[in-house]
């Protein structure tokens, strides 16, 4: 995946995308960047104190530190950047990842729809050697359209909810049913381009 002579190569520095996500790789793709891809095994559990920006930028950190552990030596260290992504979605108070199963997530959209919720992205960018960190969040605020649960099991039904926080995704068949959002939209697909590009610029990255 990795061509020479585009953004970062051109610089020397190879970028990593530790997240197996369809959706971060494609809106990392969006950025014009040439990166790789190698997924985060990290273990996504937190202790149940922690505030949601915690939360997502703990993940984060966890997702890109996982990838850079475990780098093969041809990678070099001051010279390769790494990504981590998180994102939940908070309803008053309570945390919604993805759901365990169609029961989850009926449990989910019952709750969310009709409601304004907030959606959490936290993202790293670290240098392998861990020397340089820099972890950051956005926050969305989304309403959803009310809805009954005939309505509901349909989305469900589509397959849709299955890998996403809060099992729903803005960005397909579920945008039908978002009344409207308010911040950053690429921050509820799971990663703020814009809070990314800004990030990656210490590290000697510039998007444009
Ligand atoms: C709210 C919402 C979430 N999502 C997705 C983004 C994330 O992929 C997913 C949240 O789960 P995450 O645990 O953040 O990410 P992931 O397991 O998909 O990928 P990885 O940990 O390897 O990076 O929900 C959407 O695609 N659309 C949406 O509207």
């Amino acid at each position: 995946m990795s061509q020479s002579g585009s953004a970062p190569y051109e610089q020397g520095i190879k970028l990593i995308l530790a997240s197996s996500s369809p959706r971060r790789q494609e809106l990392l793709k969006g950025m014009g960047l040439n990166f790789e891809i190698i997924s985060s095994d990290a273990d996504e559990t937190v202790e149940e104190s922690l505030s949601p920006r915690e939360i997502v930028e703990t993940l984060a950190v966890r997702k890109a530190e996982a990838v850079s552990v475990s780098l093969p030596v041809s990678y070099a260290p001051d010279r390769t950047v790494v990504i981590g992504s998180d994102t939940i979605v908070v309803l008053g108070g309570e945390v919604l990842g993805k759901p365990r199963d169609e029961r989850d997530a009926l449990r989910m959209l019952s709750a969310l729809q009709g409601q304004t919720h907030e959606v959490f992205s936290g993202v790293a960018c670290l240098s392998a050697d861990r020397r340089n960190v820099s972890v950051s969040h956005r926050r969305t605020k989304v309403t959803m359209k009310a809805m009954d649960e005939q309505r509901i099991l349909r989305y469900i039904g589509t397959g849709e909810p299955s890998d996403k926080a809060g099992a729903y995704a803005i960005q397909g068949i579920g945008a039908t049913l978002i009344e409207g959002i308010e911040g950053d939209y690429f921050n509820v697909v799971g990663l703020p381009v814009s809070l990314l590009s800004e990030m990656l610029e210490p590290f000697g990255i510039r998007v444009i």
